[in-house]
Order: structure tokens, then C-alpha cells, then sequence
């Protein structure tokens, strides 16, 4: 070539070189730049093969973002991001960590001959992918203020006639002077990149506050109304907890003994949540025998099995975008627990029957009044079920936990029945209070509840409730006070003139009387529950009931309310 081809060969390098970071610098996705940025530089220096690594921004980590060869772009599973913190730039045996620490230029003609810095990189890339690299060379990509901002590769350098391999000594200086260009444009992309991600985040976190303004705001506007009495500190701490639970959709599990208000506090919690306009279903799963309960919860198809003549909708569904609320948890059959468990899990309910499955929307509150642990060790009860539901635990204290919550109680109900059965009278006796701040309430809020009913329907109008008024079991806690305690006898005398009581034996039988039907009355008259507070086998309790001729009274079973 003569001095004037060179120099038309030099312009239009030039021409093309000035069109092409010109045309860089309008990009603003970084991807497609980096990869637009990658492709030049290999059609200026004819290379078989280039990668870009660009710092995170941290300015940290080197990553590998875009990786080209003749015949494709090999994915980046082989690459091991480099972590600039871990060593120091001088003691690094990588190559890429040399130049991107340094800024230097590393330049290696014979790879395989090579025995200066590790290139394991290159080598297990060649060995994976089966590529063979000859020669490379890496040059740092630094902005306007000399910062690396990555490292550009380029491989196996040819001849653009011959396609023979070159050095790219020859071609360093061109590389190093669109390297710098091309940074330019990456920073600028990179900056733009940034940007819009901190955009976005910003976006979404506005959203969120806005969201979560509206709800404080509905919250504020909103009354809400639990219809729960309780002030102690324990009950403010299950508010407090039930206030956080509310409108999050998280599976509930409430624990307590028996009466505590589990119920009432599951329906509250989906009274003042954002389901409140959908249904609120509960549903006992101690009730009803296995597969009715199975057939309830989920439904059934036509001909799904004899009797099945319609088509019913399950509990879930019928629940869809509301709360189920599904009490006895730990009585649960240990083949539906499976079933419940795939609710939670994949959202989704297939009726008896059914070929396909239906997505449901459902917030679960279980409850339960035993202890689930042992019934996972005992075999009795799903782990990974008891895990799903207690994602949000609950405990609710015992009355006796809670003293200064049963003269609210005790003012509550005696309001409520009083006006439910328009009588009028003037309050408790101070005897009365007395027996009822004493006793222990095995059966919690409903056993108290239950005893001030019947007060209030025994005490005479315009009279006060007095000990006589109060359950036997109550009272005898008023007479063991009185016989333990104080002196004037002046509550045995009723005892000893009752017939009852005419003899020990009797008297054992009365008290054990009461104290039986105690129990039953505070349990709802569910015998397991009921000798499980006696804590006596069920099948004594059975015994005693029919040696006392104690009946259960014609409806007590807990159904769907
Ligand atoms: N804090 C409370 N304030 C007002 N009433 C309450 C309170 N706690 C419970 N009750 C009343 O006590 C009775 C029993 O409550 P609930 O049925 O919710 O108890 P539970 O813990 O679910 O009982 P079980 O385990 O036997 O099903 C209900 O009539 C309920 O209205």
C-alpha cells in the first residue's frame, strides 16, 4: 500500500472510529451499550472474541455483564465475580483484578505459553465451552475522573486480510483511546441506570407510605370496635398484637384454654380487617366425623360419592376474600391436615369430586385449646401444618391471669342481661363480688358469663345478686372461705340445714355434683374438654355422670355459627 492508500486507510479508521463513539454516546441502555461498545472494539481490532466486567456500585465488585464470540454469547456460569476488597492490587495474581485496581493494561500474546498471572479463567472458559484463546488483552474503562468503572477484554486479535493471528501491541492504542470514549458512554448509561433504579424504589416506597398513610388514616376514621372487655395489661398486649395482625392476611393461630374468647377475638380481627366486607365462617373442627367435616370444609361435586346429589360449595370457598375460622385445630384428622396445609400453601381447594382445583383468597385463624406440640410428637398433628398456621401466635391469658378484668366482665354482663331480660336490680351483693373476685374460673370468660345469666334470672327484681344466685361451685368457694378463714359460720348454717348435706357422703356427692356440672357447664358441655379441667380420664367423668344422673341438656354441640 502507498502513502496515499495508508492515508485514505487512516481517514476512513478515523471517519469510522468518530461515527461509531458518536453513536455510542446516544445509547442510554446500559445492556445494549455494553454490548454495542463490545462489538466495535472487536470490529476495529478484527478479535474473535470480547467481555465487558463492570463495577457494581460499591465500586466493589466486578461483574461480568456481557461476554462475545464469533459464534455466540457464552453465558456467564463460569465467571466468578471479583471481589476488589479481598486483596491488594500489588499481591493479586488475577489478571482482571490487576487492571481493575491499577488501571494498567495487561496484555498476554500466548496464553497457553504464558506463565505470569493465573489465567484459570481462560483456561476452564476454553475447556467448557471448547473456545480457544491465543491472545487477549484487558484495558481498563475509567470516567472522567480517572475512576475504573470496568475492564474491557478483547481476544484473539487477527489480521483482518489474512485472519491470521496478531499481536495487539500493535493495536493497544487505539484500543486504550476507544476505551476511553466508550467509558464516557457506559459511565453516562451506568449513571442513567442508577438513576431510574433509585427512581423506581423510590416510586414503590411512595406507594407503600401511600398506602399505609390511607390505612392509618381509614384505621383513625375507623371506630374500632372489638366488643372485647378487657384492660389488664395482658389484654392490651393481645390487642396490640391483633392491631398488627389485622389487615396483613397472615394466617392467625390463638391459643387459650377454653372460654378465653378466642372466637370472639378471631371474628374482631376480621371485623376491623379489610375483609371486613366478606364473609367470616367458622367452623369446629372437632364437631363432625371426618369426612363430613372434609366434605364441609371443601365441598363436593354431583356424584362425587352416594347422597351427593347437588353440587355444595366448601367452607374455603364460600370464604374466598373473607376469614375462615377454624376452631379445634388440634382436633383436625390427621388425612385433612394435608389438605388444609395445601390451602396455605398453593392457595387453592379441589372439592370431592372435582378434576381441578380453585383458587381461593382465604385468611385462616385457627384456634385451639391444647397443646399442639404434643400432638406432633405423639403423630397427632402436621409440623409443617402447625408451622404454616402459626406464622402469627396469639396467646390469651386465662381470667385468673387477669383479675382486674373480671369486675369489667362482671359489669358488662350484668348490664347485657339485665337489659336482654328487662329486669332491673341494684348490682351485686358485696358476699357476691366477694365469692366471684375469689373463684378461679376454670372456665374463663364463658363460665363468668354464664354464672351472671343465670344470676340475673334468679335475682329477684329490684334485689341485688346474691351468693345463693351464684353457681354451687361458686358458693362453695364462698363457704370453704368462710369455714377456712373467718369466724360467725354465718354461710354454713344454709349448708348444714340442706338435706344434701345431712351426712359426709352426702355432702361429698352435692359438692361432687357441682363441681362436675361446674365443669361440663363452663365446657359447653363437651365431655373430653370437661374431664380434661376435672383432669380425669373421660371415661370416669361418663361413670359419674350417669351415677348422678347428670344429663347433658339437649343442644350443646359448638357447630357453625
Ligand atoms: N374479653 C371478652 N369480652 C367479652 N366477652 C368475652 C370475652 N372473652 C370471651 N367472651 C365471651 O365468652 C364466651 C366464650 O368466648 P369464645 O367462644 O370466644 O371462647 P373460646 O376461647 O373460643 O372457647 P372454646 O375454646 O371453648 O371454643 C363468648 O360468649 C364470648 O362472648
Amino acid at each position: 500500500m502507498n502513502d496515499i492508500g495508508k492515508l485514505v486507510k487512516s481517514l476512513s479508521f478515523i471517519e469510522e472510529f468518530v461515527e461509531t463513539t458518536t453513536s455510542l454516546a446516544t445509547e442510554r441502555n446500559v445492556q445494549s451499550l455494553l454490548s454495542k461498545v463490545l462489538l466495535s472494539a472487536r470490529n476495529f481490532t478484527n478479535c474473535d472474541a470480547g467481555r465487558v466486567y463492570v463495577l457494581d456500585v460499591t465500586k466493589r465488585k466486578l461483574q461480568l455483564r456481557i461476554s462475545q464470540w464469533d459464534d455466540g454469547e457464552p453465558n456467564a456460569a463460569w465467571y466468578q465475580v471479583r471481589d476488589f476488597g479481598q486483596v491488594g492490587a500489588q499481591t493479586t495474581n488475577d489478571p482482571l483484578m490487576f487492571c481493575g485496581m491499577t488501571g494498567s493494561v495487561v496484555l498476554i500474546d500466548d496464553v497457553y505459553s504464558y506463565n505470569g498471572f493465573d489465567l484459570d479463567y481462560v483456561y476452564s472458559h476454553d475447556q467448557l465451552y471448547g473456545t480457544r484463546t491465543q491472545s487477549l488483552i484487558l484495558v481498563p474503562l475509567r470516567d472522567h475522573d480517572k475512576q475504573t468503572i470496568g475492564v474491557l477484554e478483547l481476544i484473539n486479535a487477527k489480521d483482518a486480510y489474512n485472519r491470521r493471528y496478531v499481536s495487539f501491541k500493535s493495536l493497544e492504542a487505539i484500543i486504550c483511546a476507544f476505551a476511553a470514549q466508550a467509558a464516557v458512554c457506559i459511565n453516562n448509561a451506568l449513571l442513567i441506570e442508577t438513576n431510574n433504579h433509585l427512581i423506581g424504589l423510590l416510586n414503590d416506597t411512595n406507594q407503600r407510605l401511600e398506602k399505609e398513610n390511607k390505612l392509618l388514616k381509614e384505621r383513625g376514621s375507623r371506630k374500632l370496635d372489638y366488643n372485647i372487655i378487657g384492660q389488664s395489661d395482658a389484654m392490651q398486649q393481645v390487642f396490640g398484637l391483633m392491631e398488627k395482625a389485622m389487615d396483613t392476611g397472615v394466617s392467625i393461630l390463638l391459643t387459650g384454654e377454653t372460654g378465653t374468647g378466642k372466637e370472639v377475638f378471631a371474628r374482631a380481627i376480621h371485623e376491623n380487617s379489610i375483609r371486613k366486607a366478606k364473609q367470616f365462617i367458622t367452623q369446629n373442627c372437632a364437631a363432625l366425623p371426618e369426612q363430613l367435616l372434609e366434605s364441609e370444609l371443601f365441598g363436593y361435586k354431583k356424584g362425587a360419592f352416594t347422597g351427593a346429589v347437588t353440587e355444595k360449595k366448601g367452607l374455603f370457598e364460600l370464604a374466598n376474600c373473607g376469614t375462615i375460622f377454624l376452631d379445634e385445630i388440634g382436633d383436625m384428622p390427621i388425612n385433612l391436615q394435608s389438605k388444609i396445609l395445601r390451602v396455605l400453601q398453593e392457595g387453592e381447594v379441589r372439592p370431592l369430586g372435582a378434576t381441578e382445583s380453585v383458587k381461593v383468597d382465604v385468611r385462616v385463624i385457627a384456634a385451639t385449646h391444647c397443646n399442639l406440640h404434643s400432638k406432633i410428637q405423639k403423630g397427632e398433628f402436621r409440623e409443617d401444618l402447625y408451622f404454616r398456621l402459626n406464622v402469627f401466635p396469639i396467646a390469651l391469658p386465662a381470667l385468673r391471669e387477669r383479675n382486674i378484668d373480671v369486675k369489667l366482665l362482671l359489669d358488662h354482663f350484668i348490664r347485657k342481661y339485665t337489659k336482654q331480660y328487662s329486669k332491673k336490680i341494684t348490682g351485686l351483693s358485696p358476699a357476691a363480688l366477694d365469692v366471684l373476685l375469689k373463684y378461679r374460673f376454670p372456665g374463663n370468660v364463658r363460665e363468668l358469663q354464664n354464672a351472671i345469666e343465670r344470676a340475673v334470672l334468679l335475682c329477684e327484681h329490684d334485689g341485688s345478686i346474691l351468693v345463693e344466685h351464684l353457681p354451687d361451685a361458686m358458693q362453695q368457694v364462698g363457704a370453704s372461705a368462710t369455714m377456712g378463714g373467718r369466724t360467725g359460720g354465718t354461710r354454713i348454717t344454709p349448708l348444714l340445714n340442706d338435706d344434701r348435706f345431712s351426712s359426709l357422703k352426702n355432702a361429698v356427692n352435692a359438692y361432687e355434683i357441682s363441681v362436675i356440672e361446674q365443669h361440663l357447664q363452663a365446657n359447653n358441655w363437651n365431655q373430653t374438654r370437661a374431664a380434661e379441667t376435672l383432669q380425669i380420664p373421660r371415661r370416669t367423668l361418663i361413670d359419674k355422670m350417669s351415677r348422678y344422673n347428670i344429663k347433658t341438656p339437649d343442644k350443646k354441640s359448638a357447630q357453625r355459627r
